[in-house]
């Protein structure tokens, strides 16, 4: 059998394939099934001390386990039917007030026709939805078409859990259709920020971030940001970065001194966690987004100072101890973030100032899969990418700045870069 791309022509390499066709409807791996189902016992016994990292190892066995027990076809139509099936009753739910009602009503078999009637629903629509997600697992099927809610559903009712399902599934046709976008640039890697695999999808000149403000899932996008965090250990943990020594024992003591400029921060969320950690700190705590973002704030302290900036122009705020940037440059390829450091370091002052960049730096073996996951979105949305401890001396490097010292938050967390002037 040739082996096909679509559209006619032939795949990458235009070769035989020799796989039997029986291989999809026999087990991905079953010899491994009874080591994994050992090593989740083990796992299961590390939980009561081993904390959150015993929890994650034990989940990645217990998916091993999974891929080792599905055939190859059920893999395919997991993909194919089932996940993209269970975002569509999923967000529905959210959009519909679904998982509202079910969370007000409890941890009690609900029936559907009542579900349906109180939400104005088509019965036999919610039905078909929700019959969908108790198959998945997502609700628990009580009855005849009567579920329970889970406490998935139920945190589905807070937006910075269910904003992502409108703001990233809204962008989603540039991740599904990349194939087609690696094709036509001939399989290279994209640097190019104007020409991305999101902006052929929707065949649109706007960015990422443009386009969801335009079909009004800016401010869902906006409690994303919020909600992807949770759990993790924020930089300004003591155990994490020493913010005492490192920024605030040497800051200007002044009241309207800047101390930390946050440049892309959303609507606040990491300067409120900073202030939460130090509600007693030197100068000012100074919020800059682009004007758009700036005017969904609705929940902020009123002594965090808000500013509309295009990071693209000159920084206004000179000589801060900290400028901070999260989840900024990652969003760009080098050449773009080349232009937004260059009027940071001109605002810099030298030997005072410092560049926090809270960002992943993806080791050379064992990825973790939220930050290759999060790889895929800087592909897929925007050319560029997740950057390796090379791809940060080389950008920073070519920009003036020098690294001080990385500071870890452990797997999966993204880094506090520290950088001076070079
Ligand atoms: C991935 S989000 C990160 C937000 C925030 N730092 C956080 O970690 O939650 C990137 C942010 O960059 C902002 N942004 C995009 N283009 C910008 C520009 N030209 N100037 C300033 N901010 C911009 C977006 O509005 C968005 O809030």
């Amino acid at each position: 059998m040739a082996l096909k791309g679509t559209n006619g022509t032939n795949g990458a390499n235009g070769g035989v394939v020799v796989v039997d066709k029986s291989v999809a409807t026999n087990p991905n791996n079953i010899d491994a099934v009874p080591g994994l189902v050992k090593q989740i016992n083990a796992g299961v016994d590390a939980l009561g001390t081993g904390g959150d990292e015993a929890r994650h190892a034990l989940l990645v066995k217990a998916r091993n386990l999974m891929q080792a027990l599905e055939t190859p076809r059920e893999t395919m139509i997991k993909h194919c039917w089932a996940q993209t099936g269970a975002m569509a009753g999923l967000t529905t739910g959210v959009d519909s007030g679904l998982w509202a009602l079910m969370a007000k009503n409890g941890d009690k078999p609900q029936k559907v026709s009542e579900l349906a009637s109180a939400l104005k629903m088509d019965t036999v629509l919610l039905c078909r939805l929700m019959r969908h997600l108790g198959a998945m697992g997502y609700i628990i099927e009580t009855g005849e078409d009567e579920y329970k809610p889970t406490n998935f559903t139920n945190s589905l009712t807070i937006p910075i859990i269910n904003g992502g399902y409108y703001a990233m599934l809204a962008a989603s046709a540039g991740v599904i259709s990349f194939h087609e976008f690696a094709r036509k640039t001939d399989w290279q890697n994209p640097t190019d920020a104007g020409r991305t695999s999101f902006n052929q999808a929707y065949n649109t000149d706007k960015n990422f971030f443009e386009y969801l403000q335009a079909v009004g899932y800016g401010t869902q996008f906006n409690d994303h940001m919020g909600g992807y965090r949770q759990g993790r250990l924020p930089w300004m943990h003591p155990s994490f970065y020493p913010v005492q020594e490192n920024l605030i024992d040497c800051a200007e003591t002044a009241a309207d001194a800047p101390f930390l400029v946050d440049i892309g921060g959303s609507v606040g969320h990491d300067l409120a966690e900073f202030q939460c950690f130090f509600p007693v700190h030197p100068g000012k705590l100074i919020l800059q987004d682009l004007p758009v973002v700036i005017g969904q704030i609705t929940d902020l302290d009123s002594r965090i100072v808000r500013m509309e900036h295009d990071f693209l122009t000159e920084q206004p705020v000179k000589g801060a101890r900290a400028y901070y940037m999260h989840s900024v440059l990652h969003d760009w390829p080098d050449s773009l973030c080349q232009k937004i450091l260059a009027p940071l370091t001109a605002a810099m002052r030298p030997g005072y100032s410092k560049l926090l960049i809270n960002e992943n730096v993806i080791p050379r073996t064992g990825a973790y899969w939220e930050t290759t996951a999060l790889d895929m979105i800087m592909l897929t949305e925007f050319s560029s990418r997740e950057r390796t401890l090379d791809d940060w001396q080389n950008l920073l490097g070519f920009s003036g700045l020098r690294i001080a010292k990385i500071w870890s938050g452990g797997k999966g967390v993204e880094s506090l870069i520290e950088c001076e002037l070079a």
